[in-house]
């Protein structure tokens, strides 16, 4: 007989993982994934089921990383809401399972690990490829994902601006009314993109809404949604002029509307500059497209479980 799983809610995974202790794991295993050594991680890219009947989408996401003993997968559904509708549009559950046995050891929320894995890969991107001197950062969108980019990016760093848009107005003065910090509620996407060093791309939108003319040279853009092959957050003028790096470059391949449709090369994955195979191209406009991968939910949900156990 094996244990029962340990189940794990929202609060309690949001509670054990921080920032602090994920970033140096995210760039260890994405460094790793990227030198390809399969004896070491197996992840493919995720399996998509579209739900078309109810504009969504269950993502299927596994993981096993030999030398450190995770074999993990996350079930993640994703969906384009009606403006104005108060359900979230990413929900995930996380497994992590006994390697040796095969047996589930935790059962855990996703929604959490979601949130902070993919802003802390994003803060992993903009300390590679912002400008030096960063002093603006934008964020389009007031969603989940908007939330832990400013959490994490103003923990990490020292904007001295920082700007939201939403297509909804009031709800990124809601957004900024919950935070403790000062930000600027900017009426549209030009002007909140204006100057800024960085940019954070966190919407649900289908069609570019960030177009490269208004992108200063030199900008780092962290584009986070668009995750479907026929969708974008970006327009090609930026995907064809910036140097464009991914978190891997099979998962751009199958799942990115940003580069797919643009036809942008990609220059590396942010795996490959960790591991030193490939330059931080700062002085450049950069796009890091983030897709979200199986291997970031394992090490983050190895980390919660790691807090809780040493708890209890
Ligand atoms: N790269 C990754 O690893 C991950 C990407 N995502 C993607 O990030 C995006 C944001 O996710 P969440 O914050 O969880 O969603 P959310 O529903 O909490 O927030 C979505 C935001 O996008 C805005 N939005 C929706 N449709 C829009 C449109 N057509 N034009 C402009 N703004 C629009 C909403 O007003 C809201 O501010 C989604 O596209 C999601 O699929 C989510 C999780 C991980
Ligand atoms: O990595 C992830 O969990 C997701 N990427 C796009 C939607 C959900």
């Amino acid at each position: 007989m094996t244990d029962s799983p340990v189940l794990l809610n929202k609060h309690e995974v949001e509670r054990c993982l921080s920032y602090e202790d994920l970033i140096p794991r995210l760039e260890s295993v994405m460094g790793k994934f990227s030198k390809r050594d399969s004896s070491e991680i197996i992840q493919p890219v995720r399996s998509v089921v579209p739900i078309a009947q109810h504009n969504g989408f269950l993502g299927v996401m596994p993981a096993y990383l030999a030398a450190e003993g995770i074999l993990c997968t996350k079930m993640v559904t994703f969906y384009q809401r009606a403006e104005g509708s108060s359900l979230p549009s990413t929900q995930a559950t996380v497994l992590l399972f006994d390697p040796e046995h095969g047996h589930v050891t935790a059962i855990m929320d996703g929604e959490a690990i979601t949130a902070k894995r993919t802003a802390a890969v994003s803060a992993i991107s903009a300390k590679l490829f912002m400008p030096a001197l960063s002093k603006v950062l934008c964020i389009l969108g007031s969603g989940q994902q908007a939330r832990s980019h400013y959490d994490v990016f103003t923990n990490v760093f020292n904007f001295k601006e920082v700007r939201v848009w939403s297509r909804r107005r009031e709800m990124a003065h809601r957004f900024v009314n919950d935070l403790q910090g000062p930000v600027r509620v900017c009426s549209s996407v030009k002007e909140a993109v204006t100057g800024a060093d960085v940019i954070v791309t966190a919407t649900g939108a289908s069609e570019p809404i960030l177009f490269g003319e208004w992108v200063k040279s030199g900008a780092h853009v962290a584009a986070v949604g668009a995750c479907r092959p026929d969708w974008r957050e970006l327009d090609d003028v930026l995907m064809r002029e910036a140097v464009v790096y991914v978190d891997s470059r099979e998962g751009a391949t199958a799942e990115s509307g940003d580069i797919v449709l643009s036809g942008a090369q990609v220059f590396a994955e942010l795996g490959e500059v960790i591991n030193g195979s490939f330059p931080a191209q700062r002085e450049k406009t950069t796009v890091f497209k983030s897709l979200g991968m199986g291997i970031q939910d394992a090490v983050s949900a190895k980390l919660v479980l790691e807090k809780w156990n040493s708890e209890h």
